[in-house]
């Protein structure tokens, strides 16, 4: 844990082709009686084109990083830097033009509008954004996840797998700089989840996003280039080219001091 501290505070402060940086983040909430440390010091970047699975117990910081990393929460200190942006510089009116323009969201609650049909609901974003949705770009966005033949359906009408595809139909919409999903593939059965995760493995590596990915599930995290792990607020190490045997063995070492393999993984890193 320590040597990853201590080599990332030697890091240099943007990386070859950084999309997303965060720098010495730390995240606080509640007053100082009942204060909890939710991000401490996390130094992190995400380079253009990769998927990033971030991993870690209940309560270790992961969907704080996230947060703060999509401008949706402000750190108490510490620098995040999206698209060559840093994110303390921008007002929240700002702040929210560049979340709908640049970042791209997947949850696991699909968060589509059951009243509008897929098509709008994929171009919703845009047109917050006052922009006018193309035919061409709604009929791209809905091939590339598979749903070309759905246009004019609900919601209610798709499977749950398929609506998390049009949700990330929706996500790719505005071509962002970074795809962010918090358990995505949370609420699908295997098969529904396999096709899901193919698919942003696929936007990653054929579409060059980058896509960061909050899950607990081993499985999911091994489709990823690289698993970053979080305890007690920390990067507690990483993982490139991730197996699910790999990832599991990394889990139970959490929260604890990460002998000898832990040393190993860091060393591919840096
Ligand atoms: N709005 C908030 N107010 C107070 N404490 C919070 C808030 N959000 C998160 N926390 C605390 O910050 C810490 C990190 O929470 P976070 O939700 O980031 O963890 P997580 O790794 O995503 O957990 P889980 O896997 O259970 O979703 C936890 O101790 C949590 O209780």
């Amino acid at each position: 844990m320590t040597e990853v501290a201590e080599r990332a505070g030697r890091r240099p402060v943007t990386g070859p082709d950084e999309v997303v940086r965060l720098e010495a983040v730390r995240k606080v909430y509640g007053g100082s009686k009942h204060a909890v440390t939710a991000l401490d010091g996390v130094t992190l970047g995400f380079e253009r084109g990769t998927f990033t699975a971030v991993m870690g117990p209940s309560g270790s910081g992961k969907s704080t990083l996230l947060h703060c990393a999509a401008g949706l929460e402000r750190p108490a200190s510490g620098a995040v830097r999206l698209d060559g942006t840093d994110l303390a510089s921008l007002g929240e009116r700002a702040l929210t033009r560049l979340r709908r323009e640049r970042i791209g969201f997947v949850f696991q609650a699909f968060n589509l509008l059951p009243e509008l049909t897929v098509a709008d609901n994929v171009t919703l974003p845009l047109r917050l954004a006052g922009r006018r949705p193309g035919r061409g770009a709604v009929d791209g966005a809905l091939e590339r996840v598979g749903l070309g033949d759905r246009r004019g359906h609900r919601p209610a009408e798709l499977s749950g797998g398929q609506q998390q595809r049009v949700a990330i139909a929706r996500a790719l919409i505005t071509r962002p700089a970074v795809i962010f999903g918090d358990e995505p593939t949370g609420a699908l059965d295997t098969g529904n989840a396999r096709a899901v995760l193919a698919l942003l493995r696929e936007v990653a590596r054929d579409a060059g996003r980058t896509v960061v990915m909050v899950t607990h599930d081993p499985v999911a995290a091994a489709y990823a280039d690289r698993v970053v792990f979080l305890s007690d607020g920390r990067v507690a190490g990483m993982l490139n080219r991730p197996t699910p045997e790999r990832v599991a063995e990394w889990l139970t070492r959490l929260p604890g001091e990460a002998p000898g393999g832990a040393t190993e993984t860091v060393r591919e890193l840096w």
